[in-house]
């Protein structure tokens, strides 16, 4: 027995390291950098450290840069002896390819291990920073890391398929506008990730389908009353049929910006601005069009003693992930609200584009 973290406790260190600017070591021999929060001594090291430090971005990012991506989803460009901060920047963050579209020619390596560059790319994901990383390879990862006091991340715990467990932490009742008889309840992964929580509303019977809202945090939406989504709408008329029928389960996902946060989602609205829609701004900031994982919304739901729901969504997505995830979906209930002139293109391009169910 020892005090040390665990592997997948170790990934909320490094993810926090990650978003400061600090690098993390990966047992496959990577040192890696967030290429968001590089800083120009940090920057200088990894180039005296290496001949051939490489720049990895997402295979939609490279689409855009027009560089090839021989490992599919993600591509690691030799870095060039001319490249900057500046230039390194640029690459990562597409606020302005616009006026700068030609940064290359790029020149995407083949060989060795796409692997870790992939691990590495989830993981500066799950720390809500752009997907772009430089890296060096190290002969010995754990000396180097305890060396530099580095924080040292296998590549199965970085997986964002095998993420942490989730537990309960509390619950209390809470009286609301929807709903007198409300409880929120409080979950929180292993890995140091995000809390999510679920509010029930009434005494649902748990022998029958429950109607049930898998929401999205939405800090624009839901909090600011944006008209650019529909999501503020959504949450108060999910709670107010939840509260009409006496009986429902909201679940309050924190996974801002379908799952990129809520700076990226920030991006994407300045590249919408800029003329793109809502799925051609993630994939040019290297995103998928959708990063979410509703599994989280499937292990809460079990957890609370639900097998069976009647779904709020416009999203057959959501519907197709709970029932892989062994619940059923009885029914899929519509839920549409708050359309207005700022948000027809964009709920167009969900219908076109998302399968979203117009
Ligand atoms: N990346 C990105 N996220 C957005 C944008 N507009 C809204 N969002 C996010 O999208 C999510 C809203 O999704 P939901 O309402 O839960 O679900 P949905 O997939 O639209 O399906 P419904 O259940 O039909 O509402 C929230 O996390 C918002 O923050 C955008 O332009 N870009
Ligand atoms: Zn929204």
């Amino acid at each position: 027995m020892t005090f040390a973290p665990d592997p997948t406790e170790r990934l909320a260190r490094a993810r926090a390291d990650l978003r400061m600017g600090v690098p993390v070591v990966l047992e496959d021999g990577l040192v890696i950098l967030a290429v968001e929060t590089l800083t120009p001594g940090r920057f200088q090291m990894l180039r005296d450290m290496s001949e051939n430090p490489l720049l990895t971005i997402t295979g939609w990012r490279a689409q855009t840069l027009k560089a090839r991506a021989y490992d599919g989803d993600v591509a690691r460009i030799n870095l060039p002896e001319y490249a900057t901060m500046t230039w390194v920047r640029s690459i990562a963050d597409p606020a302005d390819d616009l006026n700068h579209p030609m940064k290359g020619p790029l020149f995407t390596v083949r060989d060795g291990a796409a692997g870790p560059h992939r691990a590495a790319i989830a993981l500066v994901k799950s720390a809500q920073l752009l997907p772009a990383i430089l890296s060096v390879e190290v002969f010995d990862p754990a000396t180097f890391a305890a060396t530099h006091d580095l924080t040292l991340v296998s590549r199965s715990a970085a997986d964002p398929a095998d993420q942490g467990a989730l537990n309960r932490v509390v619950h209390a009742r809470l009286p609301m506008d929807a709903s007198e008889a409300g409880r929120l309840h409080i979950f929180r992964p292993d890995d140091g990730g995000e809390e999510h929580y679920a509010i029930e509303i009434g005494h649902p019977d748990r022998s029958k389908p429950v109607l049930t809202r898998l929401h999205s945090a939405c800090f624009t939406g839901d909090v600011l009353g944006s008209l650019k989504c529909d999501c503020g709408p959504q949450l108060r008329g999910a709670m107010a049929q939840m509260g009409a029928e006496g009986a429902g389960v909201l679940l309050y996902l924190n996974q801002e910006g379908r799952g990129i946060g809520l700076a990226n989602k920030m991006r994407a609205y300045s590249l919408q601005d800029q003329g793109f829609d809502t799925v051609e701004a993630n994939h040019r900031l290297g995103f998928d069009d959708d990063e979410r994982n509703f599994r989280i919304g499937a292990d809460i739901l079990k957890d609370m003693g639900f097998s069976a729901v009647r779904l709020l969504t416009n999203n057959p997505a959501k519907v197709d992930k709970l029932t892989d995830c062994g619940l059923t979906v009885t029914e899929r209930v519509p839920l549409k609200v708050g359309e207005n002139r700022h948000n027809t293109s964009y709920l167009a391009t969900k219908a076109a584009k998302s399968g979203h169910i117009l």
